[in-house]
């Protein structure tokens, strides 16, 4: 059996699946390369508030630029200003949907080099000292060597995570967008699916400081996991549900466009309510209303790894008293809102929100196993005041 893995079989089975991929053209390459040339001027020259983000392990504390959503805004007008100017002229960013194999291969190239990059200036140049090797070569380049890394002064993940993989998810879904309109003119599927995308999107770059403060950036380092992740998984399979109703257009009726559209909103808002109030009670010291009433607060004391004693609070008011996860509710129902509009004659348009289910539900183990070794008794504390960890009464 083994023997069927040659050495010279597993190189033709290589190279036949790179024979079915398009390698990229110049356009794709060079779309590319101003692409991130543009979002690294812009974390520089666009205007923001200083933030800090959380105390890492290590003592350090992050400073970062909060002028997220100042970047969407303008990349958005810039994305549907060119497209309004240059249609007549035949130019149409549709060509990113036709040319999408030759993206995806390069995204897969242009990310590998540069996870392999972040492993060797881990290793070689740390910018911090939340920073460090497992001892395995594979598990360092997958999981990452730093925390936050720092090249000429710009943050990696928020470019990988929020200039990049988030902003090119928000591309993607304009481009399908215009795709469609070209295919097939107006379709309210499209419409709802895109719009709801595109708000949610908006509503992530309105919270980006937020963002910082979650475990993507406390906890995960910058290794293939969260940047190849946020480069070529979130580019491709978030997009999935506009990528497919391209080719299959469904015909909605304004009530069902308007329920779905209603729906996604309230459950944005909830989500967005959710981050908020936490961010809320931690900011003004717990001296603030949740639903009208003081927060229920516990002032949770932990440690660094340096032994210096710390203090953060935990809400359990508001939705942080439903559940301890509630927000992923939200979430979950936002995208399965978004993705109904493509009905049930396949199951690519929902490959998204079953992975966010177990995303999610993993994510709520791994949080929970955080906050308990990080507070201890407090998180106990909390954990007896809300039993739920997503659905009240179920899980
Ligand atoms: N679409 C997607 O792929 C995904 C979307 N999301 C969304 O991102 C957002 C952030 O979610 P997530 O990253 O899971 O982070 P959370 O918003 O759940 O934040 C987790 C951190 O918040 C602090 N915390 C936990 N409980 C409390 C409490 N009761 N009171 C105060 N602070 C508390 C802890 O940090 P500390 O150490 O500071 O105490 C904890 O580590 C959500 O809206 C979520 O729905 C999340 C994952 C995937
Ligand atoms: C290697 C892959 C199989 C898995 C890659 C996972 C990552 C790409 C994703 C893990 C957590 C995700 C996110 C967390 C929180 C977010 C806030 C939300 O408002 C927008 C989306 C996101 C930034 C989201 C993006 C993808 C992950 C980093």
């Amino acid at each position: 059996m083994l023997s069927v893995f040659t050495e010279k079989s597993v190189f033709s089975g290589m190279s036949y699946i790179w024979s079915l991929a398009r390698s990229p053209s110049p356009v794709i390459i060079w779309s590319l390369v101003l692409y991130g040339v543009y979002a690294l001027a812009m974390m520089k020259l666009l205007p923001g508030q200083t933030v800090f983000g959380p105390v890492t392990p290590k003592g350090n504390v992050p400073v970062y630029k909060d002028n997220g959503f100042l970047f969407f805004v303008l990349t958005m007008i810039l994305f549907w200003t060119l497209t309004l100017l240059l249609h007549p002229f035949g130019i149409s960013p549709s060509m990113y949907y036709d040319k999408f194999d030759e993206m995806i291969v390069a995204l897969n190239v242009c990310s590998l080099l540069f996870c392999f990059a972040l492993y060797l200036k881990g290793k070689l140049a740390p910018s911090s000292t939340d920073s460090g090797s497992s001892g395995n070569i594979i598990f360092d380049y997958y999981w990452g060597m730093e925390l936050y890394p720092r090249i000429y002064g710009f943050d990696v993940k928020v470019f990988t995570n929020c200039r990049f993989g988030l902003m090119f998810w928000a591309l993607m879904v304009c481009i399908h967008a215009v795709k469609s309109y070209e295919l097939h003119g107006f379709v309210d599927s499209m419409f709802v699916s895109a719009l709801l995308q595109i708000v949610y999107l908006a509503k992530f770059y309105w919270w980006e400081a937020g963002y910082l403060s979650t475990i993507d950036i406390m906890v995960d380092r910058a290794g293939f996991y969260l940047c190849w992740g946020c480069m070529v998984y979130v580019p491709v399979l978030y997009t999935l549900v506009t990528f497919y109703l391209v080719t299959h257009p469904v015909h909605l009726g304004l009530p069902v466009s308007a329920v779905l559209i209603l729906a996604g909103l309230l459950s944005l808002y909830i989500n967005y309510e959710a981050d908020l109030q936490k961010q809320k009670v931690r900011k003004t010291n717990g001296e603030c209303l949740i639903w009208g009433q003081k927060p229920d607060i516990i002032r949770a004391k932990y440690q660094l790894e340096t032994g210096e004693t710390k203090e953060s609070i935990l809400l359990a008011s508001g939705w942080w008293a439903v559940s301890r996860h509630f927000h992923y509710v939200p979430e979950i129902m936002l995208a399965f809102l978004w993705s109904l509009p493509a009905m049930f004659e396949n199951l690519l348009p929902y490959t998204y929100v079953i992975f966010l289910v177990v995303l999610l539900i993993h994510r709520s183990f791994r949080d929970d196993g955080k906050c308990c070794q990080k507070y201890g008794t407090f998180w106990s504390q909390y954990c007896e005041k809300v039993h739920y960890r997503i659905v009240p009464h179920v899980f």
